[in-house]
């Protein structure tokens, strides 16, 4: 068999194989030679750089072994060892070839060498010489190798792209919106979120901490969604192993291959094993939103691989492990772990060498400073404990202080590997042992990566919002992934009241579309702990994306009608169950939708999520829309009666539960579901879902076993999320919260007419903006440095205004001492949710937002205006279908006008949008039918 391997070597990213960039071919063009990358390129520039001339009529040949010199390659190599991550994705970008170009002539030659045998590389026919080599390698599947090679390409770029830090965009838009779009603005927004959230923070302000692109206003292209993920199953060659050790991140994609697992690890971690029990977040396919590099929690995880298992062989190695040859390294790391890949350990190794000089801990001050019974006390610090225990039995580190400078500065790769996960071993010490805000005033933080908080340890950022990060976590006990939301509020009464605002409303929403809190932990002077499951599959904004505008839609018209319907309804029953506890969401947007996908698009399920502006209305409210039709009312109720009428109006999802009946999850089953999976049970979302007590019943049985999207087999997966912590470690007591916030403006662009209109009656009497129209953290700090001097009185003038008003008037201002405000009544009630829908449905359809615009001014009097672009949403919606006159989903079309109708009177109600889309899907039964998902 012939192969091009040197071909395929200066394909790979020169990077990853510098040294191997000679090229023996003859001076035929390659299809790469315009590239960078290129070996000719390569010689060209490096002989520019050191001031040699390159004859114009030079043979291309002599270039390239100009390029290959003794004298050349070392500085070659140095610049590709130390090019930045990002110019290397370019690099990478641009020197690989098209696939199909490279495989399908490897392919043809390939059978060129099947029908000519086993010749020179003459017998290549028409191939270039450069793209066929003259190596012979026997047994070498040279097109399983360029498959490989592409999809690791593929992934290493998606590596590189997370691992260079990206610029924010993103308009949660709870802050003032004078510049709202504007690149200062933006700008802004990250400097003083990263002030309040990084604040030194590295892991927050590292590329992994980067914050995310997600915004629809920006004029920027979306980044395009992430195809799904594959692992890559190449091992990496040394170099690029090590190239990416020497990264402060790694990849969710990265070297660890499957087939690499750690024996030990497996009887000594209780991480699960791949396929059933390992975090979701590893094989998941997530958004480019959300995707971003991995932690050394994570990869450990991959190699399934405990934090005990790898100190355990740190331990094994000699004390000059890292000042030796790689070959004599690898020899030693294959001695201790001989099955596995040694070179991903001694990535991680090195890894942690590299890394630690970010550290403040020394395995030598802990040892000789730190009391024992510091570390004795819980469980979770047992790996610790392990360790020092062990460096004090080793005889070669029990003088701490006879350590080379080397070792003293660094520790021992031991203490390193455990010191990636905390800075401090003091500091998780007293986290465990004391309360959390006890990590606070420390050079440590307890949100930080590697941090035990609710029995998780924390991992990545995978979320920013206005108010807080999510980060990922993996539960201590079963390595289950789930996610931990993050607000901060530190000094900040305001914050505080109104995330433990959030969580008093979180805490009461049990509802199978709904995210779940599973436990959440109050730290007093310092942030606020919400558990929660992990979603996976991004929100329905990375949806849309995906989709694009509906002049360049991805999918047909149909399918865009019949997805919206089908996710939407989702959605209406939650915003229903909602609505029926008397709470508006108040920040209805497509990045508050996650997107839980199935294997199947009819076992795609939307969770809401961030209840941050969610607040309670008055039953009496003037805007509660919801129940002004009274003809849908009691058409449904007759509807109801009759039975019959239910069979044809199908519910989108048959797992859906009526809220008022098994929404409501109790608690002790809770507990007793939770003793159930965690003592004998390995936990998985999966097992959980099929073994649950709580066997959601279809709402309406299914006629058939058809499998249409509004059809659906009972046998359906159930809802992942469950609540096996349910308040666990709830101790938080909920003070007078003070009013609700029911005149902040959750985003700008979903905001009502009626919200703005009010907002702007206030913002005209006060001077106080701010506080009125941002409850961003930012702003608030911004507020709070404003009226530092009044922030007491103002805190005490809310409770008192708390204790003689309603909930969602608006005297209830927290500022309402400070100016003369109108006693008008708060218009953020159902309404405003509804006209969010509405602003949600039109931008699924069409794939940009109804109001737009870059000066806030008029993007306020466009909303206010309610004018906005029909003809598209005419055009997604009453498409002819088989160019015929047949107008379709027409009730669509009119939803989204009834949602965005200003006149509150007009506007429809949740249960009418409902009865229309069930009313469509029946109309346009065919269609389902005919595309069927
Ligand atoms: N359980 C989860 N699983 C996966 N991703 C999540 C989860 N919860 C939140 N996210 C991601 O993090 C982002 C921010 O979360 P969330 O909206 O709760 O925070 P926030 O601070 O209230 O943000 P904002 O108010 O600006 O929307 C979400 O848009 C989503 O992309």
């Amino acid at each position: 068999m012939y192969t091009s391997q040197r071909q395929l070597r200066q394909n790979e990213s020169p990077i990853s194989s510098p040294s191997r960039s000679s090229q023996p071919s003859s001076g035929t063009p390659s299809p790469l030679s315009g590239s960078p990358a290129s070996n000719h390129s390569y010689g060209r520039d490096m002989r520019g750089m050191v001031g040699i001339d390159i004859p114009a009529n030079e043979a291309a040949p002599e270039r390239v072994k100009s390029s290959d010199t003794l004298y050349f390659r070392p500085k070659k190599i140095y610049q590709m060892e130390h090019e930045h991550p990002s110019r290397s994705t370019l690099v990478q970008l641009h020197s690989k070839p098209h696939p199909d170009d490279f495989a399908s002539s490897y392919k043809n030659a390939n059978a060129d060498a099947g029908r000519g045998g086993v010749e020179s590389g003459k017998s290549c026919g028409k191939q270039p010489l450069h793209t066929m080599g003259a190596e012979y390698v026997p047994d070498l599947d040279f097109t399983k190798l360029v498959d490989d090679w592409q999809k690791s390409s593929d992934d290493f770029y998606e590596f590189r792209n997370s691992a260079t830090p990206q610029v924010e965009i993103k308009n949660d838009s709870k802050g003032n919106y004078e510049l709202w779009n504007s690149p200062e603005a933006i700008l802004g927004r990250h400097q003083l979120r990263r002030d309040s959230f990084s604040q030194g923070n590295s892991d927050s302000m590292s590329p992994e901490g980067s914050l995310l692109s997600r915004d629809l206003y920006s004029n920027v292209k979306p980044i395009p969604l992430p195809r799904n993920s594959q692992p890559i199953f190449t091992p990496l060659s040394n170099l690029e192993a090590e190239r990416r050790s020497s990264y402060t991140t790694s990849s969710n994609n990265n070297s660890i291959t499957q087939s690499n697992k750690l024996p030990f690890a497996k009887l000594k971690y209780s991480l699960p094993i791949q396929g059933t029990t390992v975090p979701a977040s590893f094989d998941s396919n997530v958004s480019s939103l959300n995707f971003l590099p991995t932690t050394t929690l994570s990869t450990l995880s991959e190699l399934q691989l405990s934090p005990n298992a790898m100190v355990d062989l740190i331990q094994k190695l000699p004390r000059n492990f890292l000042n030796l040859p790689y070959s004599q390294r690898k020899k030693v790391m294959i001695e201790y772990a001989p099955h596995q890949d040694y070179k991903a350990l001694m990535s991680l190794v090195k890894k942690f060498m590299l890394t630690s000089s970010k550290s403040n801990f020394s395995l030598t001050g802990f040892v000789n400073n730190a009391p024992a019974t510091e570390v004795t006390t819980t469980n979770s610090n047992n790996n610790f404990q392990n360790a020092s225990r062990n460096q004090s039995n080793n005889g070669n580190d029990n003088n701490a202080n006879a350590r080379p400078p080397q070792r003293s500065r660094h520790g021992s790769i031991a203490s390193q590997f455990l010191s990636s996960f905390s800075p401090s071993m003091t500091s998780i010490a007293n986290m465990n042992t004391n309360s959390l805000s006890g990590c606070a005033s420390g050079s440590v933080r307890p949100d930080d990566k590697g941090m035990e908080i609710l029995g998780h340890r924390l991992g990545k950022i995978i979320g920013f919002g206005a108010w807080g990060i999510i980060r990922e976590c993996f539960d201590i006990e079963t390595g289950v992934g789930r996610v931990i939301k993050i607000v901060k509020f530190k000094g900040h009464a305001k914050i505080k009241r109104q995330v433990l605002r959030e969580v008093a409303i979180w805490r009461t929403l049990k509802h199978n579309r709904i995210l779940p809190l599973l436990d959440w932990r109050l730290d007093e002077n310092y942030a606020m702990y919400c558990l929660t499951e992990r979603i996976n599959e991004g929100t329905l904004y990375d949806l849309v994306i995906s989709w694009d505008e509906s002049k360049r839609s991805k999918i047909s018209f149909a399918e865009r009608c019949k997805m919206t319907i089908f996710l939407i309804l989702q959605l209406l029953s939650a915003l229903k169950y909602m609505h029926s506890k008397k709470i508006v969401h108040g920040d209805i947007k497509l990045e508050n939708c996650l997107l839980q996908k199935g294997h199947k698009k009819s076992e795609w399920k939307v969770i809401l999520c961030d209840f941050g502006m969610s607040c309670h209305f008055d039953d009496k409210h003037p805007y509660r829309n919801d129940t002004k039709d009274k003809s849908i009312n009691s058409s449904k109720r007759s509807r109801n009666e009759s039975g019959e009428e239910t069979s044809l109006v199908k519910y989108p999802t048959t797992n859906f539960l009526p809220d008022e009946l098994t929404n409501d999850f109790d608690v002790n089953e809770d507990l007793k579901y939770q003793f159930k999976n965690r003592k004998y049970d390995s936990y998985t979302p999966k097992k959980v879902a099929s073994s649950s007590s709580y066997s959601l019943k279809p709402l309406n049985s299914p006629s058939s076993s058809s499998s249409n999207l509004f059809h659906k087999p009972a046998s359906q997966p159930q809802p992942q999320h469950r609540y096996p912590f349910h308040g666990r470690h709830n101790t938080t007591v909920f003070p007078n919260l003070g009013p609700e916030p029911s005149k902040y403006i959750g985003s700008l662009p979903y905001a009502s007419p009626e919200l703005l209109k009010y907002s702007d009656t206030r913002r005209s009497k006060s001077v106080d903006l701010h506080i009125y129209d941002s409850p961003d953290s930012s702003q608030s700090e911004i507020s709070a440095a404003s009226l530092s001097s009044s922030n007491s009185s103002s805190t005490s003038s809310t409770g008192n205004a708390s204790m003689n008003t309603k909930p969602g008037v608006a005297k209830n201002s927290p500022s309402s001492s400070l100016i003369d405000e109108p006693c008008n009544t708060s218009p953020l009630g159902p309404a405003s949710d509804i006209w969010a829908l509405g602003v949600m449905l039109y931008t699924i359809l069409v794939g940009k937002l109804p109001f737009n615009h870059e000066f806030e001014p008029r993007l306020r009097s466009l909303i206010k205006s309610g004018e906005f672009d029909r003809i598209s949403l005419a055009q997604v919606c009453k498409y002819d279908k088989k160019s015929t006159e047949e107008t379709m989903f027409q009730g669509l079309y009119d939803t989204v006008i009834g949602c965005l109708t200003i006149d509150l009177d007009k506007r429809w109600s949740l249960e009418r949008i409902e009865e229309v889309f069930q009313n469509e899907i029946k109309l346009n039964e065919s269609i389902y039918d005919d595309n069927d998902l």
